[in-house]
Parts: structure tokens; sequence; C-alpha cells
């Protein structure tokens, strides 16, 4: 069912400063701030040759890093994104197979315009996984 790997999140609490560290000491491609409203967070990726890496900052009052960012104050990997070609049909087999789909179970629009969805990191080697349609 799951293809590429789209992306790593990682959470942080400053966003400018962990930028630095992937564009500065890292010498990566980085990309400008976009503030993701809809999501709780602002974002900025890094483009690697084989993937993204997708920092996360808490924006806003509800914002769903907040926990994870309290119990892990250093920051940290807080999901893993994979493509899927139908996010429905996806959705749908893994409901079939015990998995919970985070929120309502709708898609919302994700960072790259595309349909995204987030699984129960208990149902996942305890590890947040994201689903976007490819
Ligand atoms: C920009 C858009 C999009 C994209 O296109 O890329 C994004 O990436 S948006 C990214 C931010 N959005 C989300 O993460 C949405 C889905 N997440 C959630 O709904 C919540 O974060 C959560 C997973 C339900 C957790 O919420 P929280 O408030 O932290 O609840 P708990 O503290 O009760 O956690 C329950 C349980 O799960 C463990 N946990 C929490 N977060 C993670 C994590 N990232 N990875 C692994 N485990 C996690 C947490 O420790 C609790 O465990 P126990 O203590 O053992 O109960
Ligand atoms: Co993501």
């Amino acid at each position: 069912m799951i293809g590429r790997l789209n992306h790593v999140a990682i959470a942080v609490s400053d966003i400018d400063a962990a930028t630095a560290v992937y564009r500065d000491t890292l010498g990566a491609e980085v990309s400008g701030k976009v503030a993701q409203t809809e999501h709780g967070v602002t974002t900025v990726f890094i483009t690697l040759p084989n993937t993204k890496i997708e920092l996360l900052e808490p924006l806003g009052e509800n914002s769903p890093i907040a926990r994870f960012l309290d119990k892990n104050p250093a920051g940290g990997i807080h999901h893993v994104c994979y493509e899927v070609e139908d996010i429905l049909a996806a959705r749908d087999q893994l409901v079939a197979r015990g998995a919970r789909v985070l929120g309502d179970g709708e898609p919302k629009i994700g960072a790259h315009g595309k349909p995204v969805l987030f699984l129960h990191p208990k149902d996942f080697l305890g590890t947040l996984t994201e689903l976007e349609q490819a």
C-alpha cells in the first residue's frame, strides 16, 4: 500500500535556529517558512536527494505538537510520511485492519497541496504516521 517516503518531520521549539542548523551546518537546501494555520504548525522543508525533512514549530494555542515538545524540549523526530496512490482506499483498508485514523478520519490538505491523514502512533510501532496522496 505505502510508496515513497515523502518526509520525516522533526518538531522544534525554534524553527529559525533549526533551519540554520540544516542550512549552515549541514549545508542543505532549505525552503522558506510557511504558517500552516489549518494544522497548527509552521513548516520549513529541507530538500534532500531522496526525500525531505519537515521542520515543525507550534503555531497557535492548540498546536498538535505542543505536548510532544513539552515532553521532548530539545525537539525530536515527530512523524514519518508515506505516499499512497489513493488515500481514501488506503484509509479504508487500514481501518478494516484495525488501525486508528486521527481526527475526524477525513483527509485535510497538507503542506504540498495534497490530501493527508494521520495514523495513531500506538498502531505503528510508536511512530506517528502520515499518509499523503501521491
Ligand atoms: C503541515 C501539514 C502536514 C504535512 O503536510 O506534512 C503535517 O505534517 S501537520 C503535523 C502536525 N499535525 C499532527 O501531528 C496531526 C496528528 N497528530 C495528533 O493528532 C496528535 O499529535 C496526537 C498524535 C494524537 C498526539 O497528541 P498529544 O496531544 O501529544 O496526545 P497525548 O500526549 O495524549 O499522546 C498520546 C500518546 O501518543 C504518544 N505520542 C504523541 N505524539 C507522538 C509522536 N509524534 N510520536 C510517537 N508517539 C507520540 C504520547 O507520548 C502518548 O503516549 P503515552 O504517554 O504512552 O500514552
Ligand atoms: Co508532515
